[in-house]
């Protein structure tokens, strides 16, 4: 298993093994905008310019705290592919495949599927994505188990490791208001989160991301996002997926990001933190 994936990462690594490397100097940063706006902290060595350098990074966080709305975001910046590891058991789930009903069964329950069928999907999808000439990619979902970094590790060098935050009230809340177009697989949310501030703690107020009329009524709710399942999922990421970051961190990969807010206020951010302009937004 890990051959193949490694068979498949090192003829993307080849391509631009140079340049991800200058990536690795130390990127142990905790940034918290809600706490310090203004944040003095060293630019990571990215630029602009950086759109189609065909990083390989890493996205980490609970559920529901917005992996694949910023690496879809930053994937589409960037140029390189976003490959959600989420999304491909969901595929999997809805072909019907023989591996459908195992696999209904362990994400209903908020478990993780394990590392041999995940890096199989994954291997799969990156070598539909080398037969098309993709270069570098961002991770979502992946890796998830101190395993699957290692398995990771052995077969290419990620560059950066992005590590989302957000308090575990909103995790749920963000969850249980996810909403997916059944028909154009567009992502909204109908939750709307106001918390005021105490004692000194800042309030978070995300406004809900409503969908166009024409997905309004076609919209579904994944089968995992029931209140029952969300905490059994959160509890699974601490158990499983939290010392995910410590390897990460002790690597001098990770960068820390509490996510201040709704995507206006968030995303300027974040952009801020990686030293990235996105001048469409503009
Ligand atoms: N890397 C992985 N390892 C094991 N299971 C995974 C992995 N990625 C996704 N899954 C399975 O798919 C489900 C949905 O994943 P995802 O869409 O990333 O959800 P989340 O919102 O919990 O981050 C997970 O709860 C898990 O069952």
């Amino acid at each position: 298993m890990a051959v193949l994936l490694n068979r498949l990462l090192t003829a993307r690594a080849s391509a631009f093994s140079a340049i991800t490397r200058s990536f690795s100097s130390s990127l142990n940063f905790e940034i918290d905008f809600r706490a310090a706006p203004s944040v003095n902290h060293e630019p990571l060595p990215l630029r602009r310019e950086s759109k189609g350098r065909n990083v390989q990074w890493v996205f980490l966080g609970c559920p529901g705290v917005g992996k694949g709305t910023y690496a879809s975001r930053l994937s589409n910046l960037l140029g390189v592919p976003h490959i959600a590891t989420g999304d491909l058991v969901r595929e999997e789930l809805s072909s019907g495949g023989p591996l459908a009903s195992q696999l209904a069964e362990i994400v209903n329950q908020g478990k993780l599927v394990p590392d041999e069928i995940i890096i199989n999907l994954l291997s799969k999808h990156l070598e539909a994505g080398v037969a098309k000439g993709e270069l570098g990619f961002i991770l979502d979902g992946f890796p998830r188990t101190i395993r699957q970094a290692e398995i990771l590790e052995g077969v290419t060098a990620i560059d950066l490791v992005i590590n989302l935050k957000l308090r575990e009230e909103v995790l749920l809340a963000k969850c249980l208001g996810r909403r997916i177009c059944s028909e154009c697989g567009g992502n909204y949310n109908v939750a709307c989160i106001d918390i005021k501030g105490e004692n000194g703690s800042p309030g978070m107020y995300m406004a809900p991301l409503l969908p166009p009329p024409h997905c309004a009524s076609k919209l579904v709710t994944r089968s995992d996002d029931t209140e029952e399942v969300v905490k059994e999922r959160l509890r699974v990421y601490n158990e499983m997926s939290r010392p995910v970051e410590e390897f990460y961190r002790s690597r001098g990969k990770l960068l820390g990001f509490n996510v201040p807010g709704g995507i206006p206020e968030s995303w300027p951010k974040l952009l801020q933190a990686l030293n990235l302009d996105d001048h469409d937004d503009k």
